[in-house]
């Protein structure tokens, strides 16, 4: 569990279009990472890029190396249906399955890989993942209802322990508050910081309040203007890219000047 992220020369295509090009960095095992840049600048992209999800668009492809604890997840042979149970994600809008009951949205991981699994296994799963996402107490009455019946900071949580149910490596978030109130955003903000424990971390957010809260290391991106790609411009410490930025652009995006 945690895996360490290194990307090679990695660049990431829509068809023709080069959308993120030439990113190299490297990304600690049981640490949040924020990527944070201007709207375009190809956060998601990368993101999608990590766990092969980019590439289940037609013509959509990278070029580069993704290592995972030094494998390359692009390598031939590599299945990404395995990947991306390495790599796990939680989107935007949370997204339960909203006619699955809480217990089989946690187990649904399982589900898709196939795997049997007995009653008490299903149980203990079901109630560490819950646990983990700190949402446990709230439901634990109530696990045969729908998934769809919980607010929205719970159904995140809930996507949260699907993706935790499957013991990733990896979890990839992208903006996991934007469509949440000030007191959800806390909570998930909260269990982020207590899944970085056993969890590489990487996290998207428009936020920079949120990426100052939440990370250890952030990840600056920009673009030099419409159709051209996206590129890593400085990764250091929040702290660094926050109080002692070494570009120019990376202290105009935090200062709040374009973006
Ligand atoms: N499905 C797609 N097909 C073609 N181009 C796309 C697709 N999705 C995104 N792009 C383009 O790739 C570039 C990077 O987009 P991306 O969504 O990764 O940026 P972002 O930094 O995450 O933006 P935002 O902060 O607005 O979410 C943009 O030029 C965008 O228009």
């Amino acid at each position: 569990m945690s895996k360490r992220v290194d990307a090679v020369d990695l660049n990431v295509y829509y068809g023709d279009f080069l959308a993120v090009e030439g990113i190299n960095i490297s990304i600690d095992a049981r640490a949040v990472t924020a990527f944070i840049g201007p709207s375009g600048c190809g956060k998601t992209t990368f993101l999608r890029s990590l766990n092969r999800m980019h590439e289940v668009l037609p013509g959509a492809r990278v070029k580069g190396e993704l290592l995972l604890d030094g494998e390359n997840i692009y390598d031939p042979g590599v299945d990404p249906v395995t990947v991306r149970t390495q790599v796990g994600m939680v989107f935007q809008r949370p997204n339960p399955f909203p006619t699955m009951s809480l217990r089989e949205n946690v187990l649904a991981g399982y589900k898709l890989n196939g795997a049997r699994l007995s009653k008490s296994e299903s149980d203990d799963i079901v109630e560490s993942a819950l646990s983990s996402a700190n949402l446990w107490a709230e439901v634990k009455d109530r696990l045969d209802k729908p998934g769809s019946g919980l607010s929205g900071g719970q159904q995140q949580r809930l996507c949260i322990a699907r993706t935790i149910a499957v013991k990733p490596d990896v979890i990839l978030m992208d903006e996991p508050c934007s469509a949440l109130d000030p007191i959800s955003t806390l909570a998930i903000e909260d269990l982020i910081g207590e899944l970085q424990q056993d969890y590489t971390v990487i996290i998207v957010t428009h936020n920079m309040q949120q990426a100052a809260r939440v990370s250890q290391k952030t990840a600056f991106f920009n673009i030099a203007g419409t159709g051209k790609p996206g590129k890593l411009i400085e990764y250091n410490d929040t702290s660094a890219i926050f109080n002692t930025p070494n570009e120019k652009s990376t202290e105009d995006y935090v200062s709040g000047r374009f973006g």
